[in-house]
């Protein structure tokens, strides 16, 4: 190369790193960036609260199941009592774990993760899926709905062969929320029972989507590339499980666990702040004033603590939120007081995370729908922060 053309490329690389540095727009971690457009969900910073296609997630917690959000998500509409009808069969349907998944649950080390079974277990649901390369919307929509219906069967499986419990089937005549507390727990009936079932159920609600948190924008790069559903969600799961996001649920039960009483919560919570330490369960990256979904959850906390006569860990998480409040301004976030809820209702900590995708594949493969009905490819660009040049050096004269 010539020295001309040499002196020219490095004017024209010294240009564009300038003109980087003050690209307009740039914001470290996409913080405020709008990426996509989505008819799926809108999240209010202001306390106005969260919307899923324009119903206020207050008034679904409160009125709706979770399968009538999963139709209204995955479908579209809130179901007439047919359509839930069919949806429900459709789902009690495709509750069944092909062979391979079932030999693969077979091996695992029980020490495992369940959410690294579960990424692992759709990759390989995905390897299976006659329908994988059909990217048509009917085509993803049924491969949503099965996935809805064997994620959870894949966590009871997982935890009863690690655990050496008997195996649980799912049963047609329970609600989606009722059949993950029985798979997850081994516990049916009774009032306090139900009352758990209903409070699972409205935490599943909650959970469902949230505009395009890390998990669902991971899918939606995924999905962006036109390869399969299975893919994107198999981004999700493995962008979810960290504690900066939905691994942030199991984190805040073992926070209370370590703390054990409501009298050692001050103190527990002054000495990680002192030692400049995140607390779990509380910020939020859009959410700065607050979180609409913590309040419901906590609500409904609040009466399992009651009724549960166990009122230990809420008490508890009153302590830390005050503590939090008055020190870094910080609000809980929908992870903290679904904790005191999962504890109560004696669920493994470790599956947490794991119920947050049970409830979250509704909003991941809608975004992965909505993707795929109108893509562009998803391919921001960097800021380039490296050396401007370096000289080539022979492999044997480098130091
Ligand atoms: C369902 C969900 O996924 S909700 C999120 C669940 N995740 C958690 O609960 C984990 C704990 N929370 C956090 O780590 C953060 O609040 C996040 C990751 C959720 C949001 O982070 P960001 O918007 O990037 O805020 P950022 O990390 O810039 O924090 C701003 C300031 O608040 C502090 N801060 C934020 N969250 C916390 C926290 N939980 N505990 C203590 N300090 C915190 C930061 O240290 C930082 O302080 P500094 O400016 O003195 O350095
Ligand atoms: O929106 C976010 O960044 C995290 C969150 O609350 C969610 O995924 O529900």
């Amino acid at each position: 190369m010539s020295n001309g053309i040499v002196a020219f490329i490095r004017r024209k690389t010294a240009m564009r790193i300038a003109e980087s540095e003050n690209t307009p727009g740039y914001s470290p971690g996409l913080d405020g960036v709008i990426a996509g457009e989505t008819a799926l969900c809108h999240v209010d910073e202001d306390e106005g609260g969260l919307r899923y296609r324009g119903y206020a997630v207050s008034d679904l917690a409160d009125q709706a199941t979770f399968e009538e959000v999963a139709h209204l998500l995955l479908c579209g509409t809130l179901p007439t009592r047919k359509e839930l009808k069919e949806f429900e069969g459709r789902l009690a349907a495709e509750a069944l774990l092909p062979a391979p998944v079932e030999a693969f649950l077979g091996m695992i080390p029980p020490a495992a993760h369940p959410m690294d079974i579960l990424r692992t277990s759709v990759s390989l649901l995905g390897m299976i899926e006659t329908d994988a390369e059909d990217h048509s919307h009917d085509a993803n929509l049924r491969k949503s709905i099965r996935l809805l219906a064997q994620i959870p069967l894949v966590i009871s499986v997982a935890h009863g062969l690690a655990n050496g419990t008997p195996r649980m089937e799912a049963q047609p005549n329970l609600t989606f929320a009722e059949n993950l507390l029985c798979l997850l727990t081994g516990r049916r009936g009774g009032e306090e029972w139900r009352l758990m079932a209903h409070v699972l159920d409205v935490s599943l609600t909650l959970y469902a989507e949230h505009e395009f948190n890390a998990s669902t924008f991971a899918a939606r790069a995924t999905a962006s590339t036109m390869t399969d559903l299975h893919s994107a969600v198999t981004s999700a799961i493995g962008t979810l499980k960290g504690p900066l996001h939905g691994g942030a649920n199991e984190a805040v039960a073992e926070m209370f666990l370590e703390i054990e009483r409501p009298d050692r919560a001050e103190g527990w919570i002054r000495e990680q702040l002192g030692g400049k330490r995140r607390i779990m369960g509380f910020g939020h990256r859009v959410l700065k004033n607050g979180d609409s979904r913590s309040a419901i959850i906590q609500r409904h906390a609040d009466r399992l603590s009651r009724t549960c006569r166990d009122r230990r860990w809420y008490d508890i998480a009153l302590i830390i939120e005050r503590v939090m409040r008055q020190e870094k301004g910080l609000c809980p976030n929908l992870d903290f007081y679904t904790a005191v809820a999962y504890l109560l209702m004696g669920i493994p900590r470790r599956l947490y995370t794991p119920i947050f995708v049970c409830s979250r594949i509704t909003g991941w493969c809608a975004h992965v729908i909505e993707q795929q009905d109108h893509n562009r490819l998803i391919r921001p660009r960097a800021l380039y922060k490296g050396p401007a040049r370096e000289s080539y050096v022979d492999i044997d004269h480098r130091r």
